[in-house]
């Protein structure tokens, strides 16, 4: 159909915009008659957003001309072929619709559908002219389910996550006698240490450690976290002021054939990752990474620091090193980079460069600048650089260190994009999550900068070593999935989940997937929610509760009053570890709690249902109580008997599991038998708000996360605001990562009276039943019953791998039945 003036007039706009990309007008219009077609002749569709479906539908024709010549030649209908839609889009409407007459009637976004499969999500969106609908915007509501985005792979968390299961109850056949989650403080066995003695002590690791807050893929793949990229044994005082590293990039091919993994060349290759990761002993961990040929692959990571800087790596493996390898000049680059922007993404918009493109990813990345990063210290600049393309070992590493005003204009020379960075200093202090701009990887490097302008070795090696050095601010992984307000907000701090609450930091990894941490407020001591009655008043210790008369180390002595309520003797010997009697006892009554039930007359529990109907008490453990030395007591605060008092002193760490559990708790360093590790700490809550919560579980998807402080409720009529427990979902400690194990766990809980005689609320601890090697996971038994539906809290299917599983087992029970039956 001959085109009628107006439409001649955008025809020929069209053609001018597209010879703006290098576009024959010839090309133009074949491709535009098809489009008119399609779209039937809506004009404001194919001009949106400066023709973009034109162009998106040019490239795609173009994409697809070899094929599709092979195709014609194939059925020997050759003709046309340089005029026709990208074969992709004809060969789908074909399918879909089944003739030519068809394509006509197709709805005008289906088209966009096909032509934006890939990588269109960072495309901005500007709505039409016309106010229709914006192929771009409806292009990415059709393809959000084909967007390539990695699908989350949602941890099991206690926190309120989806596929939580909280809360263990009471179990053993039927009876309800305690739930539970992890959370809480760890101490050691040799918890001498009081809270002001935060000196840190070295990690013992046997295993490779993985640097806090590192994401690892699984299956050896190379580990996304990444700092510096610094030559070992290299002098960095050779690296020049504001000079930003920069250099190779790689064969296309070997680009388009390297899938994209975190690789970060090692030793082997000749490459070192510095991280700051440093353990208490202010020693710089160094992790040294091989990476063989195979595994070299491109590597992209973005993270910040407190101190506000941006840092952009990218980094090529060990493949790249071959002698024809050249550093391409910035224009060359920038040239290349700006050709595939156009060609493979697609972005034809005029003013896109990708200077500006680096200058928008720094930008927004301050923009997550929190408050306290708006305190800068005036008057203070840093910037920094490092040259790596002097650096031998590491060649193939482009770096972009940006600031808030990144100066891409600056210098190059020799092969080297050089970035003169600079940013107001930033008060240290928190770390800012960011986001991920390309889902390529997370790595999470962690980076030294220096605060002068030079990046000298000295100055390296003096952050790397002290971690109380103002430089020492780690950079932050940045997850590949959209980080939201609540991750943000909550985002813990990969070296301190504690935040500085406890003696020790308690850092979490995850090498299994790329979630955070789950969100939580650390608190090292419980706190009272609401109704809760906690009644600690000295008052309230009489002569029998204390050892006024004592002096020194109470357990050096034979007895005291405090002994007395544990039994006649202390339940620590002179180590500090629980004495083996006492710990043989407490872990019989786990194992076989059915021997160790009693029953409420008015149980708490049955009572804070209030559904009317009151259900008998299905039992809970009675247990024994450690009575540890407090303040009306004469002995001093080193006493022997005042162990969970001091708080963690072990080291542990938080890490994602693989079997399924979700995060989980594991120590670092190797553990006697009856060492006291952490307390279980959470909000202290009655049974009636742990009800109510519950009844919201469901809602909301936050499950409760509960410990009952049942080992006192035989002692007569239990009132409501005493029946207490402890929640750790919203606040909580390290306990609350603490999985559950069926019988034979590695840690037995154990009630610790220190400030309330009366035995209603105690604290939850935490001790091993057995010697523990460095990297196991810590494990107790949640006491449930697997069988109980009845309780509150969402039951889990249980992975704890434990030959005495109770889960397995009614699993396999009903496996049986049912092939019985059958
Ligand atoms: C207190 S949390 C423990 C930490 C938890 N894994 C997390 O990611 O936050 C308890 C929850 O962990 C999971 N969990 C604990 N032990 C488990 C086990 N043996 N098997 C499967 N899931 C378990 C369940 O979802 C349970 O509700």
């Amino acid at each position: 159909m001959a085109p009628t003036p107006s439409q001649k007039e955008r025809a020929l706009a069209a053609c001018r915009a597209m010879s703006s990309l290098g576009i024959d007008d010839s090309k133009v219009k074949s491709v535009l008659k098809k489009l008119l077609k399609v779209y039937d002749k809506n004009w404001e569709l194919i001009e949106a957003e400066n023709y973009r479906v034109l162009a998106d539908a040019i490239f795609e024709d173009d994409d697809n001309m070899v094929p599709e010549l092979k195709k014609k030649s194939q059925t020997a209908d050759v003709h046309n072929t340089g005029h026709s839609m990208s074969s992709s889009f004809q060969n789908n409407q074909e399918a879909e619709t089944g003739c030519e007459e068809a394509q006509m009637h197709v709805e005008t976004p289906q088209p966009l559908k096909r032509l934006r499969l890939q990588g269109q999500e960072s495309q901005p969106l500007h709505p039409p002219p016309n106010g229709s609908p914006s192929p771009s915007s409806k292009k990415l509501k059709l393809d959000d389910n084909a967007s390539g985005k990695k699908p989350q792979n949602k941890p099991v968390s206690s926190d309120g996550n989806p596929g939580i299961a909280t809360r263990p109850l009471p179990p053993r056949d039927g009876i309800v006698d305690k739930g539970k989650q992890p959370a809480s403080l760890p101490l050691n066995h040799r918890g001498r240490r009081l809270p002001s003695e935060r000196v840190p002590q070295s990690i013992p690791s046997r295993e490779p450690t993985v640097e806090p807050g590192r994401f690892l893929l699984p299956n050896n793949q190379m580990p996304r976290t990444q700092t510096l990229v610094i030559p070992k044994d290299e002098p960095i005082d050779e690296l020049t002021d504001y000079e930003m590293p920069i250099a190779v990039i790689p064969p296309e091919s070997s680009v388009r054939n390297s899938s994209i993994k975190n690789g970060v060349a090692g030793k082997h290759s000749g490459h070192v990752t510095v991280t700051s990761s440093q353990n208490r002993d202010g020693v710089g961990d160094e992790d040294v990474i091989p990476t063989s040929k195979k595994e070299a692959t491109c590597n992209v990571e973005i993270a910040s620091s407190t101190l506000g800087e941006v840092k952009l790596s990218l980094s090529y493996g060990s493949a790249l090193q071959g002698s024809d390898f050249h550093i391409p000049s910035r224009d060359q680059l920038i040239k290349v980079m700006e050709d595939k922007c156009l060609r493979s993404y697609k972005i034809t918009d005029p003013n896109f460069s990708v200077k500006n493109l680096l200058r928008d990813i720094c930008d927004c990345m301050l923009e997550f600048r929190n408050d306290s990063n708006d305190d800068s210290q005036e008057g203070s600049v840093i910037s920094s650089s490092v040259d790596v393309s002097k650096e031998p070992r590491a060649p193939g590493t482009l770096s972009v260190v940006g600031n808030k005003d990144l100066d891409t204009s600056s210098h190059f020379s020799n092969g080297s994009i050089n970035v003169k960075s600079s940013d107001d200093l930033v008060s240290p202090g928190s770390i800012l999550p960011l986001a991920h701009p390309n889902g390529l990887s997370d790595a999470v490097p962690v980076s030294k900068m220096d605060r002068t302008n030079d990046f000298l070795q000295s100055n390296v090696k003096k952050d790397l070593e002290d971690p109380m050095s103002p430089n020492s601010h780690s950079l932050v992984v940045v997850p590949q999935h959209q980080l939201t307000a609540d991750d943000i907000r909550s985002f813990h701090d990969a070296n301190d989940l504690t935040k500085g609450e406890e003696n020790v930091e308690i850092p979490w990894v995850n090498e299994t997937t790329n979630d955070f941490a789950p969100s939580f407020n650390y608190i090292p001591q419980n706190l009272v929610f609401q109704e809760a009655y906690v009644n600690i008043s000295l008052s309230r210790v009489g002569s029998e509760d204390c050892c006024s008369t004592c002096m020194g180390n109470c357990v050096l002595s034979s007895s005291c009053a405090c002994a007395n309520k544990t039994g006649g003797e202390f339940a620590y010997n002179a180590q500090g570890l629980l004495k083996e009697e006492f710990l043989e006892e407490c872990i019989a009554i786990s194992r076989n709690p059915q021997q160790h039930l009693f029953y409420c007359k008015n149980c708490p529990l049955e009572r804070s249902k209030s559904d009317g109907c009151l259900e008998p008490c299905k039992g809970h453990l009675k247990r024994k109580f450690i009575k540890e030395c407090w303040s009306k007591c004469g002995c001093g605060k080193q006493c022997g008997n005042r162990v969970i008092q001091r708080g963690i002193t072990c080291h542990l760490q938080v890490f994602f599991t693989s079997e399924g559990k979700g995060w989980g708790l594991r120590t670092l360093e190797d553990l006697p038998k009856g060492a006291f590790v952490c307390e279980f700490v959470g909000e202290i809550l009655s049974m009636k708000e742990l009800h109510e919560r519950n009844l919201k579980c469901t809602e909301n998807g936050k499950y409760t996360c509960p410990v009952l402080l049942d080992a006192n409720w035989d002692s007569g009529y239990v009132k409501d605001e005493e029946a207490l427990c402890l929640d750790a979902a919203s606040f909580g400690n390290t306990a609350r990562f603490i999985n559950h194990r069926c019988s034979d766990a590695n840690l037995i809980e154990i009630p610790v009276e220190v400030e309330d005689p009366g035995h209603y609320y105690y604290h939850f601890a935490f001790f091993t039943s057995r010697k523990i090697s460095a990297q196991e996971e810590l494990t107790w038994d949640y006491g449930i019953d697997f069988d109980d539906h009845d309780h509150p809290v969402k039951l889990f299917q249980c992975r704890c791998g434990s030959k005495f599983c109770r889960n397995m087992k009614r699993y396999s029970r009903s496996l049986r039945y049912a092939s019985i039956a059958g």
